[in-house]
């Protein structure tokens, strides 16, 4: 497809793969733990951590990346992203990492080459804001939390 970012490798990611898609249809590009060889970082549960990728990105303008969990490690594990959908901006130019949490019962360890989260490259619409002393009436109102029924 037609978007490309440009991507620098830190001599951390060196001998790692890219993020790639794994299938055909797949949204997100998963992230790899980029690590010392013979590091791993625990995560006890309730507790976080920032994981390098060892990447940089350079996104076109109108682009975002969102870091979102893998429902695998979250199903089985309890890990997740705990910012999530993290926000890479199309202007940062310093190393992306992965704030994962571990919501599961056990201590979780992450190594080097890990798959940990995926990244999802999506356009953005910036706005402009006016303020207005009123706003148009619309059916729901001020109506939500439900509003509708459950
Ligand atoms: O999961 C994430 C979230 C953010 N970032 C990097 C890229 C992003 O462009 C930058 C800033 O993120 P964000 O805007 O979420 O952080 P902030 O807390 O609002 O900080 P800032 O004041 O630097 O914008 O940090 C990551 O590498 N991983």
């Amino acid at each position: 497809m037609g978007v490309t970012v440009g991507v620098l490798r830190l001599p951390h990611a060196d001998g790692l793969e890219l993020p790639k898609y794994e299938t055909e249809g797949a949204a997100g590009l998963d992230l790899i733990a980029a690590i010392g060889k013979n590091d791993k970082i625990t995560l006890e549960t309730g507790k976080w951590s920032l994981v390098p990728t060892g990447l940089k990105l350079q996104l076109p303008e109108g682009y975002e990346a969102q870091v979102r969990p893998r429902s695998g490690l979250a199903l089985r594990h309890g890990v997740t992203v705990l910012n999530a959908p993290g926000t890479i901006d199309a202007d940062y130019r310093g190393e992306v990492s992965v704030l994962l949490v571990n919501w599961g019962p056990v201590p979780f360890e992450i190594v080097r080459g890990m798959r940990i989260a995926q990244m999802v490259v999506a356009p953005v619409t910036r706005v402009t804001l006016e303020e207005r002393g009123a706003l148009a009436e619309s059916r729901r109102g001020a109506g939500g939390y439900g509003s509708t029924g459950v």
